[in-house]
């Protein structure tokens, strides 16, 4: 069928009325590019941050962005705003276009050539999340330096390469300042994280640290991969020295450059300071004396993997990061990107290793990091020569007043009791109950003999997801703070429930009748389950499922491997005061008071510290010191080196 002719001239009008109208959209968007540039780059980190969430950790990936349609978005973590802010302005000093990614700088490990301050870190990248911890030389010895010595800031910094060169700093700085070197300490993070005293001693000469080279000699961190081996000396002592070299060689301009690269990092930390819960665990912040610096500790959630690359990216740390001590399963995992996309080699470190490692670490550094719950009545006993009887007597004592019924009253009124009383001889063997997003379960015999004897997959992982799913939170704290305000007994079934309150039977079955029968069994007698029910109570008793399944894994485990000490640690336990209080009661109950739970301050951080200390080859029982760089094959030669035949003194006889 032909077309009219006013059809035509209709058609003509249409078409090119279309073509102007999109050569005149063109050229406004070309317009706005050009005056309003940010515009287009807002646009990109949109879509950036869409992607960003696609291509993270794979088993919680939502190909939709984000999470599953319906949930709120709730924005908890200020990787975008931090991310978008950093990109703005590094875009604009560099005048770089940011609308295409290849533009950015790239470094490979090897081509490297700047300063490495990769020696400062620890990452542990978790099944939820990830934690890492940095360190920062004790700001009091820069100002006792920059008053006795004149030296700048900056230049002190350049004796503080690495964790073994800050620990020869201290040395001689100990010794030419000894009168003020514990009463500077003093009150700068508390009583209760200040380090053990009097331990530098056996640590450094375990180090085999010459205390008259150190003023005249550096241990040069070769994991930068500036070691000139040709300049190795032989010191007083006649220990050879491995990789030293004169200051003389070392040029001015790479330690300069070192300390600002040390110096960014740590301003642009501390500008994260300001997100108080978000990232960084601020109050875990501590003073080690034994390497004379602060440990700061943050974390983020591992699905956030490629954000937080971006940021280090966006940032340029990663121009100045050559490899960094790494653990988790994550570390296997993310290696490969973080070579590709930062240039970075993630040095891993065996996971079950690192926790132990830090652990020890923490617990020899920081007095009060120990604790456990005791009933409020309960009352310290006086100290004995053999501190070790005060927690078996307490034990004991605490045991009398845990009757069944009592169990779960007792609970909101048990009191937070230190644990530091306990000498190093009388630890081994130990039960270490990891709760992170599984449960794995250690038996340690010494500092360096441990084994993975056991594991949950009802963990830290359980709980949260199953509560993003009950709840629709996003806010493992809100979650915590909906549990606290719940009621189990609305969820959970009763014995009771089930014999009637008065039964006879239930004697000699030896359960009473207001303990729990079953977890949310109360929710298959109702027509509708959700009736009456609250978000909290649903919290709360599936915390109290999960724990008491994991206090029951433990304390087997413990009774088949004779020990009497559980430690439980991860970050589960975190402000997680409910748990705690029923791991502790739940430990001494079903031991009769012959276990005791522990926890301890910094539980989510031990793989991280560990993967930093393993890494610089710093350990805490006397043993010499083996940088990793050392090993022909690191996760080999660490195994070795943490296989040490200690025959376990048994605690009990085996019923
Ligand atoms: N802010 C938080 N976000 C997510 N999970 C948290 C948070 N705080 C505590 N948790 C709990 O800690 C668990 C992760 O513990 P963690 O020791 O870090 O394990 P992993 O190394 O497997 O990530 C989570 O599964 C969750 O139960
Ligand atoms: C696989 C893991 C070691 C990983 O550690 P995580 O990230 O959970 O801290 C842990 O989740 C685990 O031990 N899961 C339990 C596996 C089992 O024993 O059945």
């Amino acid at each position: 069928m032909g077309m009219h002719s006013w059809q035509k001239s209709e058609f003509t009008f249409f078409v090119a009325g279309l073509l102007s109208a999109s050569v005149v959209w063109s050229l406004g968007l070309a317009a706005r590019r050009i005056l309003f540039p940010r515009k287009s780059l807002q646009h990109k980190l949109d879509v950036d941050d869409a992607s960003d969430e696609e291509c993270s950790s794979g088993d919680r990936d939502y190909p939709d962005n984000n999470f599953p349609k319906g949930e709120k978005e709730l924005v908890r973590w200020p990787w975008d705003k931090l991310r978008k802010s950093v990109m703005y302005a590094s875009a604009s000093l560099r005048n770089i276009n940011l609308g295409d990614d290849s533009d950015i700088s790239m470094a490979t490990a090897k081509n490297k050539t700047g300063p490495c301050i990769g020696e400062i870190f620890g990452l542990d990248v978790g099944g939820t999340l990830t934690k890492f911890v940095y360190f920062e030389q004790g700001i009091e010895e820069h100002k006792r330096h920059a008053a006795h010595e004149g030296l700048h800031r900056r230049e002190h910094y350049n004796i503080a390469a690495s964790a073994l060169e800050v620990l020869q700093a201290r040395r001689s700085s100990f010794a030419v300042h000894k009168t003020d070197s514990n009463a500077d300490l003093q009150g700068l993070w508390g009583l209760r994280q200040e380090s053990v005293p009097d331990r530098l001693d056996e640590f450094a000469s375990s180090c085999n640290l010459n205390l008259k080279s150190a003023s005249s000699e550096r241990v040069v961190g070769e994991i930068c991969g500036k070691v000139d081996l040709s300049h190795q000396k032989v010191q007083s002592s006649g220990m050879p020295m491995k990789r030293t070299r004169s200051m003389i060689i070392l040029t001015k301009s790479m330690e300069v450059e070192h300390a600002e690269a040390l110096d960014n990092f740590y301003s642009f930390a501390r500008r994260l300071d300001g997100y108080e819960t978000a990232l960084k665990d601020k109050h875990l912040s501590y003073y080690s004396r034994f390497l004379n610096g602060t440990f700061h500790f943050f974390r983020f959630e591992t699905r956030r993997m490629h954000h937080a690359m971006n940021l280090i990216r966006f940032n340029d740390f990663h121009l100045n990061i050559k490899e960094i001590g790494a653990t988790g399963g994550g570390a296997h995992k993310y290696a490969n990107d973080w070579e590709r996309e930062l240039g970075i080699v993630l040095t891993k470190q065996d996971e079950m290793d690192s926790l132990v490692a830090g652990m020890q670490f923490v617990m020899t550094d920081i007095l009060g990091e120990c604790f456990t719950f005791k009933p409020s009545d309960w009352t310290p006993q006086p100290s004995q020569d053999q501190d070790h009887h005060v927690m078996d007597r307490s034990l004991s004592e605490s045991h009398q007043k845990l009757r069944k019924d009592e169990f779960d009253s007792q609970e909101s009124a048990a009191t937070n009791v230190k644990r530091d009383n306990v000498i190093p001889s009388d630890l081994y063997p130990y039960l270490l109950v990891s709760i992170g997003t599984g449960v794995s379960i250690l038996r340690v015999d010494g500092p360096r003999k441990h084994e993975r004897i056991s594991g949950s997959t009802i963990g830290g992982g359980t709980y949260w997801g199953l509560c993003r799913l009950l709840t629709g939170s996003d806010s493992f704290k809100d979650i915590l703070d909906l549990a606290s305000k719940g009621d189990s007994s609305k969820v959970d079934m009763m014995v009771g429930d089930i014999y009637g309150k008065e039964s006879k039977a239930l004697e000699k079955i030896g359960l009473s009748s207001d303990i729990v029968a079953s977890s949310f069994g109360k929710l298959v007698a109702n027509q509708n389950p959700s009736r009456g029910i609250k978000e909290e109570d649903l919290a709360r008793a599936l915390l109290l499922m999960v724990t008491n399944n994991i206090g029951q894994v433990a304390h087997l485990n413990a009774k088949l491997h004779q020990t009497r000490r559980i430690y439980f640690i991860g970050t589960f336990l975190q402000h997680n005061v409910i748990s705690q209080q029923r791991l502790a009661y739940s430990i001494d109950y079903w031991s009769q008071g012959t276990m005791e739970a522990q926890f301890l301050e910094h539980e989510g951080y031990f793989g991280a510290l560990g993967a930093f200390l393993l890494n610089q080859g710093i350990e805490h029982d006397g043993s010499p010191q083996v940088n990793s760089n050392d090993r022909e094959d690191g996760a080999k030669q660490s195994r070795k080196r943490w296989t040490n035949p200690v025959v376990p003194k048994p605690l009990f006889s085996p019923e």
